[in-house]
């Protein structure tokens, strides 16, 4: 595998600090039906929400990796162009979350950096709409875009089913929601991060869950970090050639009414050695289908959910992404069927569109 990714390339993950315990799930044996690795997907799905997906011996998943490898080099191009060319592409103008964005940063001797990072949605890529413009170098690489698409969203196909099944729910349920043909905020991240002096403040405003259904990352340098569920404890997250990083999205806390489990997360300069490069990281957003209502489901397992009497945010998936992705509802949603503000600044003014009854994780 090691051929096939550019890891050995650039210097190792330190190995004196503490990583998080993520278990390693095999796609090959998931696409066969293996029962015991269905087992322990489904376990880390409820307890942590974050695992590794091992890509090895997947005729899918390799094509995957090796198409993250060159999509790699594509992000290190395009971050290349002159800001003012990337500002074309930027947000809000282009599009408020669909769109090229940086936050200004220092490096290590006090001069300004850029940390960006350049959404590119699925439905653009798959001639679902009508294309945001976007530089003639991502055109060229259009049939690696689409391949890029289908493979993600077969790979997260097969997780959504193996969810299914555990969930209890009727057949397809969770398929009926992911319609790749259907307009969805499915999306692929390029981002970048030059080497900068760790910042308090910069780590703390990174802290997020992803507001979707299943995220697919790869990492080639560290700087991933995870917040160990109940504590206050922040470990790295160590990238494993091969094996991209999947993690769960509010939406499927959501819809089984806190079974499964949204972990926060966040990113930062990483550690030892490594910490000298560019960061960059690839990531695959899925989401539930635009017009879909994020809510618990009624079926199965999800049924024995307690319901609380809290009201709940209740909207489509769209109005749930473009609020989240433009921060117009701080704070993070994880496991307990409600958000967390602490330390996430004021509530947004105005309440959300309609509520409904709010269900908490037993
Ligand atoms: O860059 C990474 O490793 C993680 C990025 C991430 O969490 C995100 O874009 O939502
Ligand atoms: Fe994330």
């Amino acid at each position: 595998m090691s051929s096939l990714t550019s890891h050995h390339a650039l210097p190792p993950f330190p190995d004196n600090v503490t990583s998080a315990p993520l278990v390693s799930v095999s796609l090959a044996k998931l696409e066969a039906g293996d029962e015991g690795a269905s087992k322990a997907f489904f376990t880390a799905c409820k307890e942590l929400g974050f695992f590794y997906l091992d890509m090895l011996g997947s005729t899918l998943g390799e094509k995957i990796v090796a198409e993250a490898e060159e999509l790699n080099k594509v992000q290190a191009e395009f971050f290349k162009l002159p800001n003012e060319v990337k500002d074309i592409y930027g947000r809000p103008h282009l599009h408020p979350f669909y769109a090229y964005r940086f936050g200004e940063g220092e490096d290590f001797d006090g001069k300004a950096i850029r940390n960006e990072n350049y959404n590119l949605r699925k439905d653009d890529i798959l001639g679902q709409c009508e294309r945001l413009a976007c530089h003639s170098m991502i055109l060229q690489h259009q049939q690696l875009f689409e391949r890029y698409v289908y493979h993600c969203r077969a790979a997260v196909d097969c997780l959504l089913e193996h969810l299914n099944t555990h969930l209890q729910l009727p057949k397809g349920t969770l398929a009926k929601l992911h319609r790749i043909h259907q307009r969805s905020g499915d999306h692929v991240r390029f981002t970048q991060a030059p080497p900068q002096p760790w910042s308090d403040d910069r780590a703390t405003r990174g802290q997020h869950t992803d507001f979707g259904s299943l995220t697919i990352l790869f990492n080639w340098l560290g700087g991933l970090q995870i917040r160990k569920p109940n504590t206050d404890e922040w470990v790295y997250v160590r990238p494993i050639p091969g094996s991209p990083v999947v993690n769960l999205g509010d939406a499927m806390v959501k819809f089984t009414a806190g079974i499964l489990r949204s972990n926060v997360h966040r990113v930062v300069p990483a550690p030892g050695e490594q910490g000298g490069l560019i960061r960059n990281s690839l990531v695959f957003f899925s989401r539930p289908e635009d017009s879909v209502v994020l809510k618990r489901l009624s079926g199965g397992i999800i049924d024995a959910q307690p319901v609380s009497e809290q009201p709940e945010l209740e909207m489509t998936a769209d109005e749930w992404i473009m609020k989240k992705g433009t921060g117009q509802l701080p704070g993070v949603f994880t496991a307990k069927g409600g958000f967390e503000y602490k330390g996430y600044g004021a509530l947004p003014a105005t309440p959300a569109p309609r509520v409904a009854p709010v269900a908490v994780k037993a």
